[in-house]
């Protein structure tokens, strides 16, 4: 239990750099590992989640050490990977669990996968359906984890994708890469593409061609280890950008956050609330990076989402529903079913704990219908993050809106993505 200490007009002030980004942190570890040769990676996230994806690999024969807060990992190219001896742990990470199925699919051995009683209440048969289509034997408890993968020889296929999702697309181009010819990936919404970005960069040739609505995985690409630096991490900024837009008189600038034009929604949807954000010093890199400063405002518009602007905010809708609930008027969220399949029901905890903050908003099957108001009256002073660590963090911002002490139940969870969470909030906040 965190005692989160009413907030005594205290508002967010000075300058930020935000740890390394999640989903990035991941895939440099896997790419690295079925690389060919030393890769060194700097800015790596060292949260509970990341540190799953490593120990994984290092039961597979991957060296991979921290030097100086580099994290060097020994690739041993695609065909390196040892079989474990013992069953892989994916503890609360599905990151791990589905782009790690990819590269498994391929393997001469079997892995058997488990997870922690929230990630074995995830779908898994989103990736077991293509990869067994690619020629795997994978084996689910109804759909869920414990999981086995009995790797085989890897068949191209032709997939259009069911799902709006950027974990089952990289399963599907981490198996094609061992595949016997090309893959075409088709989908209608863009996700993230930071496997299509990194595979580019590790790849001896281009690995990956992509137009709008379509990837295209070149098999038998061989890939070389990289130094890689990895920028802040979006989806933890966006609890910052959105404490400094709604406490008064803050004024932050966020460091080198990745503004991966697939992850923005977050930005988009602040510029279109009327809140004050600027981008300063970007770099267009392989992964492009900005300074972000934002400012409180007095008054937020309300905001309307809909199916297509989900992916590019997936992780920060629970944040956008705070926003709106502050906003003057009725906003609506749709197209997000997706949330119902996150570390916890992310419609229903969002509903739940946001009512007992005497937030105005109704669960929807597919989102939310938020009535914002100018101030909120404490319901029920103990939240509980469910061990979701964005709901955690999210009922932390929140509560900077509140003089009364309020409890966070299970706040530990937040480790899973932000460890020095509390602490950089700390740094932040000023009387
Ligand atoms: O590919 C990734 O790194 C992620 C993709 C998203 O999941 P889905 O692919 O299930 O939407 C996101 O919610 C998750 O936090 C990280
Ligand atoms: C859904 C998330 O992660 P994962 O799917 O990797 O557990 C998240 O970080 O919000």
């Amino acid at each position: 239990m965190k005692q989160l200490i009413g907030n005594q007009n205290k508002r967010l002030n000075g300058s930020l750099s935000v740890p390394g980004d999640k989903s990035i942190s991941h895939r440099s570890i896997m790419i690295a590992a079925i690389s060919e040769g030393k890769s060194i990676i700097h800015n790596f996230l060292f949260s509970d989640d990341c540190l799953t994806t490593i120990k994984t690999f290092q039961q597979m024969g991957i060296a991979i050490n921290n030097l100086d807060n580099k994290i060097i990992v020994h690739g041993k190219g695609l065909h390196g990977l040892k079989a474990p001896k013992n069953s892989l742990n994916m503890g609360n990470s599905g990151t791990t669990t589905r782009l790690l199925s990819g590269i498994l699919a391929a393997q001469s051995f079997t892995s058997e996968l488990f997870g922690d009683n929230s990630l074995s209440k995830r779908p898994m048969q989103r990736i077991s359906i293509p990869l067994s289509q690619m020629g795997a034997q994978i084996d689910t408890c109804n759909g869920h984890l414990p999981m086995t993968i009995k790797g085989n020889k890897i068949s191209a296929i032709d997939y259009d994708l069911p799902i709006a999702s950027a974990q089952v697309k990289s399963a599907i181009i981490l198996a094609a890469l061992y595949a016997n010819g090309d893959t075409i990936i088709h989908g209608q919404q863009t996700t993230r593409d930071h496997t299509e970005r990194m595979l580019n960069q590790f790849g001896k040739r281009k690995v990956v061609e992509r137009n709008e609505n379509q990837v295209i995985v070149h098999a038998d690409s061989q890939l070389k280890g990289q130094t890689f630096i990895i920028p802040g991490d979006i989806s933890s900024a966006a609890f910052f950008m959105v404490a400094a837009t709604i406490v008064p008189n803050s004024h932050i600038i966020l460091k080198s956050v990745g503004v991966n034009p697939t992850r923005i929604g977050i930005i988009k949807v602040l510029k279109a609330m009327n809140a004050d954000i600027t981008f300063h010093n970007f770099q267009d890199n392989e992964e492009p990076i900005a300074d972000i400063e934002v400012k409180s405002v007095k008054h937020l518009k309300p905001i309307h989402i809909g199916k297509s602007d989900i992916p590019s905010m997936i992780d920060e809708l629970p944040l956008i529903a705070l926003l709106a609930a502050k906003s003057d008027g009725i906003s609506t969220i749709h197209g997000a079913e997706e949330l119902h399949f996150k570390e916890t029901d992310r419609i229903e905890t969002v509903a739940n704990e946001f009512q007992k903050l005497g937030i105005s908003i109704k669960a929807l099957s597919d989102g939310f219908l938020i009535d914002g108001q100018s101030q909120w009256h404490l319901v029920d002073k103990n939240l509980n993050s469910h061990d979701d660590h964005r709901i955690g963090m999210t009922l932390a911002v929140a509560s900077l809106m509140f003089k009364e002490t309020i409890n966070l139940a299970h706040a530990d969870a937040i480790k899973i993505s932000y460890p020095t969470f509390f602490k950089d909030l700390e740094q932040l906040l000023r009387s």
